[in-house]
């Protein structure tokens, strides 16, 4: 650069042409060359707009010819997977009134005409709407500004948008505490630029005073010098203070919103439950909320302070090159432009650390749920000593961690070096420049005559006074310059470094919306699943299905765009639950009954059975709200009045008595009017009153989960119901470690209490508490009846009883054949066997086969006699059939080992 205007000097010398001219010529071919530079994109956008009109108006002719195949191809799209459209394939479905949203659709329109290719899943919808209006307006005035400019600067609008809507939530309006922190911030760092800048003046001065080895001066300054340390340090200490206060303050807010969010509706158990786009809730919830706010208020220091000290110095520069009579405007646009160029670079260089940072908390989220899990079910693990296999998994975890993050190191060796060697050496190079180029390049005349003119002094006196003091002079502003130009270029790495920081931001600021979007989302019912669009489903289905229909080919789940949606009506506030054609569909979308429809009335108590897996626990998720209802319609009582108590109670965080009354707070136990003495006559009624004692009263505070045993927790379950005594009750095998004395009084008092029970359960000695029965048949069939417990009882003891009785059946067979052996006689139930020469289990299985189904035939006969009338006709013909083919095996035991009696392991196996 010296060289370019020394040369600029030369060519000013030799054709005469004033130097000022020519720095401006080259300033000014400076500045033409970047404003091309900047003009570019759009002049390109334009001829590619003129060119897509081009094209379209040739497409138009052939319209007629083409337009059969479109229909044909398109067609055929449709049937494959059904297409989103343009609002589906951007994500931006939600909040019609949302003014960023619709800006967002206005240029994404634009930008579709040319490019249908479908962009990723985007996380705009969410957020408060911003009250004030004129904030709303620049929020929108700098969206659209940005959309306008984004071909230039390539910035990123999601992002803003979602730092919009975050800032919303960490800033929700001007009287807020957060404003007030951060203008004293913007105060802080203001004084301390100010500062800067005296400090430096400052020191060129006591330079100044040490050449002119002015002693009285001298101490002076250094007085003043010492005296700024005070504030200096103080406001160095307080913008760190008040960033942590920031971060904090914003990280609050956040956590306030993600909570009402999380616990409203559910959300907390749909979106793990329902919806499969977030890994792991805690860890955004925890970490990446706090990082974000942590990044937030540290990039707002970070930016904010370097902008200031850059704009003060360079003006500081520009005053003080014109004060040694250089002329202005050289140093600080060169200075300028190599601080944009090294920009541009660095941009184009950068590795998409966003992107790498995201994935790295990703990384980190599925780490630590994989420790949770360990510690969740550490007793489970050590039962089944599963520890190598769970190192494996954390070492899996762990490995997949590191390599994530020594792929962002390997990105940072490069990035670092390159950011270093533009930032140190070649803006320290420009900065020597910027020194040396007014002393070096200004004549002592010159500096004096302007310096005369300014001062409107003679320029002869002024020359007496410049000649004596210009070594100090240059002195001081070298010395000046060089630590204005230090703090300058360590604010500009500042500047560069932080953006940097910006785009691991952009990480974070993604996954935050993403949280909150999918939140909002999942708490209005919309979920998304992966893996779970079903071919062939793709309407809704209003037919009736039958009964016992094959679950696949039952369509009753409307799906749009690829994701079901529930159209099912519920309503609340009923005295009754009714179930018209509703299906229980589970989250992946699995179709397990398809079409329910009974009424419970407050005079039923429904017991429900069915094999494993055929819906039970499903139907009693649908009741309480927890999974959507597909299609029909679903009435019932608000979910107040309906409590459910699973197999395994859930032990909340608290005392004895907050483990009674969950989820009552105690407030609302007083509110209530219940007292300690009431809770003892509940756990009374459990038989666990011992249990206050034994824990050392109500305030006891331990992990009860691990302290109390399964039974004592079930029965802690049923306290609870006693203590909110609901209109329904929805037990699932909640009392299947229980004894069936306290389990029957249990029941007892639940039905004193006027509550409608509904329970799951394959205990028949809780039949007689109940009066309808429904029964699945884990094909998808049901039916519901009204329940006779006692004749249904006197069946069940039959049925046992013939099982009983058949299962003695092998060891008859054997007495009976060791009494033909020892009597040398047949017997007519049993075929000779030829038991001298033992013959291969080949040869002998159709005798077996047949004696045993001589057996069998007469067992048979008898049975049907004396149950033919009985339901339980079929279950008894299987019992038969695998009593002969257990009796076959055994024959082929006993041949097989070449015995010729029935030895007695044999009769015990029996
Ligand atoms: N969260 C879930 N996500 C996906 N599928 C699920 C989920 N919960 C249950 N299912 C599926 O729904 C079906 C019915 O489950 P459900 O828990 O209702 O069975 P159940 O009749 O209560 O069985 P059991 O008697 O064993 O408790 C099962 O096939 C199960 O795999």
């Amino acid at each position: 650069m010296t060289t370019v205007l020394s040369k600029l000097r030369d060519l000013s010398d030799r054709t005469g042409v004033p130097y000022n001219h020519l720095t401006r010529a080259l300033s000014g071919a400076v500045v033409t060359l970047f404003a091309a530079k900047l003009s570019y994109p759009y002049v390109r956008k334009y001829i590619l707009e003129t060119e897509d009109e081009t094209v379209e108006l040739r497409t138009k002719s052939k319209k007629y010819t083409t337009n059969e195949y479109n229909n044909k191809s398109c067609k055929t799209h449709i049937k494959i997977t059904s297409k989103p459209d343009n609002d589906q394939m951007l994500g931006l479905e939600e909040n019609p009134n949302d003014v960023l949203l619709k800006i967002v659709h206005h240029y994404e329109d634009r930008t579709l005409k040319r490019d249908l290719r479908s962009p990723s899943e985007r996380y705009l919808t969410f957020g408060p709407e911003r009250s004030n209006v004129i904030l709303a307006k620049i929020e929108e005035l700098l969206v659209r500004l940005l959309y306008e400019i984004r071909h230039l600067t390539g910035f990123n609008v999601d992002f803003v948008i979602q730092m919009i809507k975050l800032i919303r939530i960490m800033v929700p309006n001007l009287a807020s505490r957060e404003v007030l922190l951060l203008v004293m911030h913007t105060i802080s760092l203001i004084s301390r630029t100010f500062l800067s800048i005296y400090v430096a003046n400052l020191d060129g001065q006591v330079v100044k005073q040490i050449v002119r080895r002015d002693l009285v001066q001298f101490v002076t300054l250094m007085s003043k010098w010492l005296l700024i340390a005070v504030p200096a340090t103080f406001l160095n200490s307080l913008i760190r203070f008040l960033e942590s206060k920031l971060a904090l303050a914003f990280r609050t807010r956040l956590v306030k919103y993600a909570y009402n969010q999380y616990f409203n509706n559910e959300t907390y158990y749909s979106v793990s439950n329902l919806d499969g786009r977030l890994e792991n809730v805690d860890h955004s919830l925890t970490d990446d909320i706090t990082t974000f706010a942590g990044h937030c208020a540290h990039l707002y220091s970070s930016v904010t302070k370097p902008l200031l000290d850059v704009s003060m110095i360079l003006l500081t520069l520009f005053t003080m090159s014109r004060q040694m009579g250089s002329y202005g405007m050289s140093g600080p646009l060169l200075g300028t432009t190599i601080v944009f160029c090294t920009h541009l670079i660095l941009r184009k260089c950068s590795p998409q650390f966003g992107r790498l940072v995201s994935e790295e908390a990703r990384h980190k989220g599925f780490l630590r749920s994989v420790h949770a899990r360990v510690i969740t079910n550490a007793e489970e693990i050590a039962f089944y000593r599963g520890g190598e296999i769970e190192q494996t998994v954390l070492e899996r975890a762990y490995a997949s961690l590191v390599k994530q993050m020594n792929v962002i190191s390997n990105q940072k060796l490069w990035y670092i070096m390159l950011e270093q060697m533009l930032m140190k050496y070649l803006w320290s190079a420009t900065g020597m420049v910027l020194i040396a180029a007014p002393i070096m390049l200004t004549s002592s005349k010159k500096r004096v005559k302007l310096l005369a003119e300014e001062n409107k002094l003679e320029v002869e006196g002024l020359q007496a006074i410049l000649t004596t003091d210009d070594i100090s002079d240059r002195t001081q502003y070298m010395m000046t310059a060089k630590n204005i130009l230090m703090s300058s270029s360590d604010a500009l790495e500042r500047l560069l470094s932080s953006y940097k920081e910006l785009i691991e931001l952009v990480g974070y600021t993604n996954r935050v919306s993403k949280m909150f979007t999918v939140f909002e989302q999942v708490g209005r019912g919309q979920y998304k699943r992966v893996n779970v669009v079903k071919s062939g489903s793709e309407s809704p289905q209003s037919s009736s299905p039958k009964l016992n229909k094959s679950k696949s080919e039952l369509p009753v789940i409307a799906l749009k765009n690829g994701v079901p949606e529930p159209k099912g009506i519920v309503s609340e506030g009923k005295d009754f639950i009714r179930l018209v054609n509703v299906p229980v569909v589970t989250p992946n979308c699995d179709v397990v009954v398809p079409c329910l429809s009974f009424m419970i009335t407050n005079d039923m108590h429904l017991l429900i059975t069915g094999p494993n897996g055929c819906g039970k626990s499903s139907l009693f998720r649908i009741l309480a709200g927890l999974w959507p209802v597909f299609n029909g319609i679903l009435e019932r009582p608000h979910t107040r009045d309906m409590f459910y108590i699973p197999q395994r109670p859930y032990m909340s965080i608290g005392t004895l008595r907050e483990q009674l009354i969950y989820p009552d707070s105690v407030e609302e136990m007083h509110s209530k009017g219940y007292t300690d003495a009431y809770l003892a006559d509940i756990l009374d009624s459990v038989k666990l009153k011992d249990v206050v004692k034994r824990e050392g009263g109500w305030d006891a505070k331990a992990d009860w989960k691990d302290i109390l045993s399964g039974g004592e927790k079930q029965r802690l379950g049923m306290a609870r119901l006693f203590y909110h005594r609901p209109q329904f009750a929805l037990l699932d095998e909640c009392t299947s470690a229980v004894s069936i004395d306290i389990e029957g009084e249990m029941y007892e008092r639940a039905k004193l209490f006027g509550i409608n029970l509904i329970t799951i359960t394959h205990r028949p000695s809780l039949w007689k508490f109940h009066t309808h029965l429904l029964q699945f048949d884990g094909e998808g069939g049901w039916r519901l009846e009204p329940l006779d417990a006692t004749s249904r009882l006197t069946l069940k003891e039959q049925k046992d009883q013939l099982e009983r009785e058949l299962s003695e059946l092998p060891s008859k067979q054997q007495q009976l054949q060791q009494l033909c052996n020892l009597l040398g006689e047949d017997s007519h139930l049993i075929s000779k066997v030829d038991q001298q020469s033992p013959c291969s289990s080949r040869n002998l299985s159709p005798k077996v086969d047949s004696s045993t189904s001589a057996i069998g035939n007469a067992v048979t006969a008898s049975v049907e006699e004396e149950y033919h009338s009985l339901e339980l006709y079929d279950e008894h013909q299987n019992l038969i059939d695998s009593t002969n083919i257990k009796l076959i095996e055994k024959s082929i035991t006993m041949q097989t080992n070449g015995h010729v009696q029935f030895s007695d392991n044999i009769q015990v196996n029996s």
